[in-house]
C-alpha cells in the first residue's frame, strides 16, 4: 500500500544514516567489510551466517529491512559471529570481542535515541504483514 511504502522509505533513509555513522567510526573498522574467506579459510566452518556493515548497507537498498528490529538483528549477528570466532584469552581476541560489544551497544543506543518508538511499532506491524 502507498502509505506503508512511504513509511518504509523513511525507515531506509534513517537506517542508511545509522549504518553510515557506525561504518565511519574507526573503532568499528573490523566490521565494515566481510571477513576475507581467502585469508580466513576456516571461517565458514565456524560461522554459518557472516554479516558486516557494508552488506547491511546493501540490504537497506534492497528493501530487506522492514523495521529497525530486523536491522538490529543483523548488528547482533555481527557481534555474535565475532564473539564465536574469536573466543580466546589472547589480547587480540579480547580486543575484537570488546569492539564487537561496543558496536552492538552503540547501534542499539543510536536507534533508541534517534527513532520515534511509535514509528518503529508501525514498521513492525508492516513487517509482520510482509
Ligand atoms: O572475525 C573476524 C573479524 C574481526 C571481527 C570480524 N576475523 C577473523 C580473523 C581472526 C582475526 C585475525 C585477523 O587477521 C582477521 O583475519 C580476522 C577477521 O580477525
Amino acid at each position: 500500500k502507498r502509505k506503508e511504502d512511504y513509511k518504509l522509505r523513511e525507515l531506509r533513509i534513517f537506517l542508511r544514516d545509522i549504518c553510515r555513522k557506525l561504518a565511519s567510526n574507526r573503532r568499528f573498522y573490523k566490521f565494515t567489510k566481510p571477513v576475507d574467506l581467502e585469508e580466513v579459510t576456516d571461517y565458514l566452518d565456524i560461522i554459518k551466517q557472516p554479516m558486516d556493515l557494508e552488506t547491511m548497507m546493501t540490504k537497506v537498498d534492497m528493501h530487506k529491512y522492514n523495521c529497525a528490529k530486523e536491522f538490529l538483528d543483523d548488528i547482533d549477528l555481527i557481534c555474535a559471529n565475532a564473539l564465536e570466532y574469536n573466543p580466546d584469552r589472547t589480547s587480540s581476541d579480547k580486543q575484537i570481542r570488546h569492539e564487537a560489544c561496543s558496536l552492538r551497544d552503540h547501534a542499539h543506543a543510536l536507534i533508541d535515541v534517534e527513532m520515534d518508538s511509535d514509528f518503529e511499532l508501525e514498521c513492525q506491524d508492516i513487517a509482520k504483514k510482509r
